[in-house]
């Protein structure tokens, strides 16, 4: 009998509500590190995020990637060290041995004032919309992805046995940057097209937004070599892990490799966050593992990787 495998989905209402029973958050700390150590994804229940604010969410991206080219264009990512605004379909290629992603993006992250712009770090180009429609739903949406990343580092840790003590520097000023994505139909059969093309994420912790029913997401399963389709459910996120988490983790937690193709007719939504960590910050898994490698060089190669830059000769400006 073949199994289907299928990426866990845990309930998490039991650990991040304040009256949960000990044993009960034990069973879910248990849930997921399994689940990451076996896939290195996980599909969320119980997050604490409305389900009204998520719609709307998938509506400011409509909105946003709905404005005209130009204006678009000018609120354009590359010019900026925070690596805030947009890009092109194209520009990102995730998968270097096959075409250009078919995907337009829009980061947002932490407001940090234009006087301390570094890598990563610096203020947000909001596009000229009504608040209701994009500025004051997105802060606020934010704000939920924030705490639910902390809840999630929280049970990564103590999964491997640590104290959440060990995550002081991690949550100094975390990274967390959220990518509104837009994937234009699929209609080409041309088999180096993507929609995002095979890749590990970079960082942490990712927790993806899909617009419900618009199914693309794929998870590659090593010991059986199968794409796993992730389907795009309301009310349910996908949390998976970076390589940074793997590598600080020596693999206990997986980042594994995932791709997009759009096959799910009209265009398709979604919007992952990103969360790093304090650009400073080293392995919080393993304090004083003799890895200096910092948050920030590790996601500024990857990044110069993926978009072809050389991240370190842009200009500090905003
Ligand atoms: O759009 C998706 O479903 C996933 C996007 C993704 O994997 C990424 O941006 O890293
Ligand atoms: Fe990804």
């Amino acid at each position: 009998m073949t199994v289907q495998h299928q990426i866990p989905t845990i309930d998490l209402s039991d650990y991040l509500t304040k009256d949960s029973s000990p044993e009960a958050r034990a069973r879910i700390i248990e849930e997921v590190k399994d689940a990451c150590s076996r896939y290195g994804f996980i599909q969320i229940k119980g997050h604490g995020v409305p389900v009204d604010l998520q719609r709307k969410i998938i509506g400011c991206c409509k909105t946003l990637f709905d404005l005209p080219q130009a204006e678009k264009d000018a609120l354009s990512l590359k010019k900026n060290v925070s690596r805030r605004g947009y890009e092109r379909i194209g520009d990102q290629t995730l998968d270097s041995k096959a075409l250009p992603d078919q995907k337009e993006g829009f980061y947002i992250g932490r407001e940090i004032p234009p006087n301390d712009i570094s890598f990563l770090r610096g203020p947000n180009q909001w596009p000229e919309l009504p608040e209701e429609n994009f500025h004051g739903p997105i802060t606020e949406y934010y704000k939920h992805m924030l705490s639910l990343c902390n809840g999630l580092m929280e049970i990564l840790v103590i999964g491997l046995g640590h104290n959440p003590a060990v995550l002081g520097t991690f949550m100094r000023e975390p990274v967390c940057n959220l990518k509104l994505l837009h994937y234009p139909p699929h209609n080409s059969t041309d088999e180096r097209l993507f929609g995002a093309g095979a890749h590990t994420d970079f960082g942490g912790i990712t927790i993806l937004l899909q617009q419900p029913g618009k199914n693309g997401l794929q998870v590659y399963y090593e010991p059986t070599g199968e794409w796993l389709p992730v389907p795009a459910v309301e009310d349910v996120f996908v949390v998976n892990l970076g390589d940074l988490v793997h590598k600080w983790t020596d693999g206990t937690y997986r980042s594994t490799v995932h791709r997009v193709i759009n096959a799910a007719g009209g265009d398709r939504y979604s919007v992952p966050c990103f969360f790093h960590g304090d650009v400073k910050a080293t392995n919080p898994f393993k304090p004083g593992d003799g890895n200096s490698e910092t948050v920030e060089e590790h996601i500024r190669n990857k990044f110069d990787q993926s978009y072809g830059t050389d991240s370190r000769q842009v200009a500090a400006t905003a």
